[in-house]
């Protein structure tokens, strides 16, 4: 069977990866020894996946011995309650923050919510299972949670690669699936940039670019909560000296500051497109914005980044789907350096 292995260090985040893409074979045992974990795989990850997983990594060919019987999926904690297909859509809405699972079950299974919630629980070995009851809504991007399953907990504090997260569920928004934009983000900054997180939340962009380079970022954020969780996930991982976080809306601070970024990170897919002309008139020439937007296409988004910087040249470095937002809709993301 084809293995993926990779120092033991790195293999939390690693797995989070292989299970996010489907790549982890859950049938066969994970191989350890003292410097090396060796995870069995569906099949061969590609180029991209290698790279973003890192250079340290080795695909093997070697023998894993099968997984002990007994309940080890929620299918199985499940089986015979409710079909296949529905118990596939609830794991695929999975997002494990921490301690915390946030699932979606669509209404019709309402009166199985509590078996839901206990089969997560056990699946997912975690301490609170919460389901979701509204889109993500708002100008602070959060959502309505009903507590499940487990402790009601909202609080806790999540691991990304080296990182630690603390944040409240309830009032703040944060998305694990996003682990790889950031770090795709973070792995492109070079020492010495001035960054302005115009939407930092929590500050999880901010938090991994400061731990891995000699930065200066200052983390903006219009919610309350989400500042001071961003201020808790400053000290928590020691990047006091490089990270500024500062509340209240992006245009009016900017406005009131003289700042001029090699980096700007805007990360509210809805409405970035409002705040691209703060953007442009504090970006230095040849910085670089990573935009985002909902769309169903590349063109409009950079349409719109053409025009927000006219008469100043762009180039677009990279644009890419960075997760599906509804069907034929996409969460784009797209990096431009600005002349
Ligand atoms: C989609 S979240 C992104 C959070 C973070 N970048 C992350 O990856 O977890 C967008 C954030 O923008 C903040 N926000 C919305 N409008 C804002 C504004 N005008 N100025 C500053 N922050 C704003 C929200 O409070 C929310 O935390």
């Amino acid at each position: 069977m084809i293995g993926l292995k990779i120092p033991k260090n790195m293999a939390n985040d690693v797995r989070k990866i292989l299970l996010n893409h489907s790549l982890l074979n859950l049938d066969a045992r994970i191989k350890r020894d003292n410097d090396f974990v060796i995870f069995p795989l569906n099949e061969k990850p590609d180029q991209d996946m290698q790279e973003l997983i890192g250079q340290k990594c080795e695909i093997i060919e070697t023998a894993f011995e099968k997984q002990k019987k007994g309940p080890r999926s929620l299918k199985d904690y499940l089986k015979g309650k409710i079909d296949d297909e529905t118990i596939d859509e609830i794991r695929g809405s999975f997002d494990i923050i921490g301690d915390v699972v946030i699932l979606e079950i669509p209404d019709d299974l309402e009166d199985y919510k509590e078996l839901i919630g206990e089969a997560a629980l056990k699946f997912t070995k975690r301490k609170a299972i919460f389901r979701k009851t509204s889109e993500i809504k708002g100008i602070i991007r959060t959502r309505e949670l009903e507590h499940i399953a487990g402790e009601d907990i909202s609080e806790t504090v999540h691991q990304e690669f080296g990182c630690r997260l603390m944040l409240d569920v309830r009032n703040v928004y944060f998305s694990p699936r996003l682990a790889t934009e950031r770090k795709r983000v973070a792995d492109s900054v070079k020492g010495g940039e001035v960054i302005v997180d115009m939407f930092a939340g929590v500050a999880p962009f901010p938090v991994l670019i400061a731990k891995n380079h000699d930065v200066m970022v200052y983390a903006i954020d219009i919610n309350p909560e989400a500042y001071k969780y961003a201020e808790k996930n400053i000290e928590l991982n020691k990047v006091q000296d490089k990270v500024i976080p500062i509340l209240g809306d992006v245009r009016e601070v900017l406005e009131n500051k003289d700042i001029k970024a090699d980096r700007i990170i805007m990360n509210l897919p809805g409405s970035a497109y409002e705040f691209l002309d703060t953007a442009v008139q504090h970006i230095k020439p040849g910085g670089i914005i990573h935009y985002y937007e909902f769309s169903e296409s590349f063109e409009k988004p950079i349409a719109r980044l053409k025009e927000a910087a006219y008469p100043r040249k762009v180039e677009i470095l990279d644009k890419r789907k960075v997760r599906s937002r509804s069907p034929g809709k996409w969460h784009m993301g797209i990096d431009v350096r600005v002349f």
